[in-house]
């Protein structure tokens, strides 16, 4: 008999549309959140979406406090949970980009309350994933949480918010491919556990989105809602894995790395994709599917090569030539490539 068992774990209300951040409230109340928050962001979604949420809960008579956040570590998870005890929080929400998701679910997690997700852009595919993503010293923990009961995700102010966050998003939905390859590869080489409808609807994410990359312009609603949607898909796909796999292969470990090599100079998404580009070479060789891939990106004004990320070329093969340290995940890299093969796969690609 099989006797496996295994919780998705998804939310329950996900609400994308213009406006809907002014329906907050009664999103809140339909999953039975009827308490005061802790409002977890930072500076500029404090301004456009935070003060907006406090201020509308207030006038229904609630109570509702608010952090602002500057990293993603498990420090600044810590601060949020002392602060959620001291102001007594029912329930957080992460009002942001990827980093202030990630701390409010990972500190709702500890506390064991409730989480709703507002992404102001559509840089990062953890809107509704059971994961958070921080770095501690060398390595980089993808650990598992809860995913959030509700998410309102407001196109008008997704649109609005720069336009290098939403190819970001769209990058990160690029390197699905990648990652799933690398999860086919570990579970044949490793016999690592494997989701065939997690891989398949995270691959037909990505393809759907390529398909419609002409229709994604800056400045248009129409475009945050295919975003937004792709980015929840995805997010679905991880909490059928109940793992990051099936989103995060080798193209993760790079950009987890450039993140400690070069901090601060790229966004997420945009390190994946030119991680992707150089992964699927080493995946299916020069004649390879790397240049769909890197046309992929290009169509969305995604960075493909060190230049446009604003990271070095030597910073490039360190991050390539140590990306499997970074975490026990097998990948293409396996125990690690050569100097040369990084400089070959980089200069092929045109990286660098
Ligand atoms: N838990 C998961 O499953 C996943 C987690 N991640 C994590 O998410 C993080 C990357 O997320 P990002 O959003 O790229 O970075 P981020 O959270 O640092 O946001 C980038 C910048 O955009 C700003 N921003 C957000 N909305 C804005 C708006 N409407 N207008 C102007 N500025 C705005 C933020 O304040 C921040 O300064 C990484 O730490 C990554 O590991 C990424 C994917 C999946
Ligand atoms: O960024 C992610 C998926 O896009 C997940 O990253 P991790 O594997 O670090 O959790
Ligand atoms: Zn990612």
């Amino acid at each position: 008999m099989f006797e496996k068992s295994s919780w998705i774990r998804l939310p329950r209300n996900v609400v994308i549309g213009h406006g809907v951040l002014g329906e907050t409230r009664a999103v809140l109340d339909d999953v039975h959140l009827t308490g005061d928050p802790l409002v977890v962001t930072s500076p500029t979604p404090r301004e456009v979406a935070g003060e907006r949420i406090v201020a509308q809960l207030e006038d229904a008579g609630r109570s509702p406090s608010i952090v602002t956040v500057s990293e993603a570590s498990f420090d600044a998870v810590q601060r949020v949970i002392e602060r959620a005890e001291d102001t007594d929080a029912d329930f957080l929400m992460g009002v942001g980009g990827g980093k202030a998701i990630d701390i409010a679910k990972m500190a709702s997690d500890t506390l064991d309350l409730g989480f709703v997700s507002v992404p102001t852009a559509a840089s990062h595919d953890g809107i509704v994933s059971g994961r958070g993503s921080v770095p501690e010293g060398d390595t980089r923990h993808s650990v598992s949480a809860d995913p959030p009961l509700a998410v309102v995700a407001d196109t008008g102010i997704v649109a609005d918010a720069p336009w290098e966050l939403t190819t970001a998003g769209c990058a990160d939905i690029i390197s699905n491919y990648t990652a799933v390859k690398d999860w086919r590869l570990a579970n044949r080489l490793r016999n690592v556990e494997y989701s065939e409808y997690a891989a398949s609807l995270s691959e037909m994410t990505a393809e759907m989105l390529v398909d419609n990359a002409a229709s994604i312009k800056p400045g248009l609603e129409e475009s945050a809602w295919v975003v937004v949607k792709a980015l929840v898909s995805s997010g679905v796909a991880m909490s059928i894995a109940g793992s990051s796999r099936p989103a995060s292969g080798a193209e993760h470990l790079f950009s987890h790395q450039l993140d400690r090599i070069a901090p601060g100079k790229a966004l997420h998404g945009h390190q994946v994709g030119v991680g992707a580009i150089l992964c699927e070479f080493l995946h299916s060789g020069e004649r390879g599917d790397w240049v769909a891939v890197r046309d992929a990106l290009a169509s969305i004004d995604a960075p493909t090569t060190a230049e446009e990320l604003g990271v070095s070329d030597e910073e490039v093969i360190a991050a390539l030539t140590s990306a499997h340290e970074i975490r026990d995940r097998y990948t293409i890299l396996g125990a690690g490539i050569s100097e040369d093969a990084a400089l070959e796969v980089a200069a092929k690609t045109e990286v660098i």
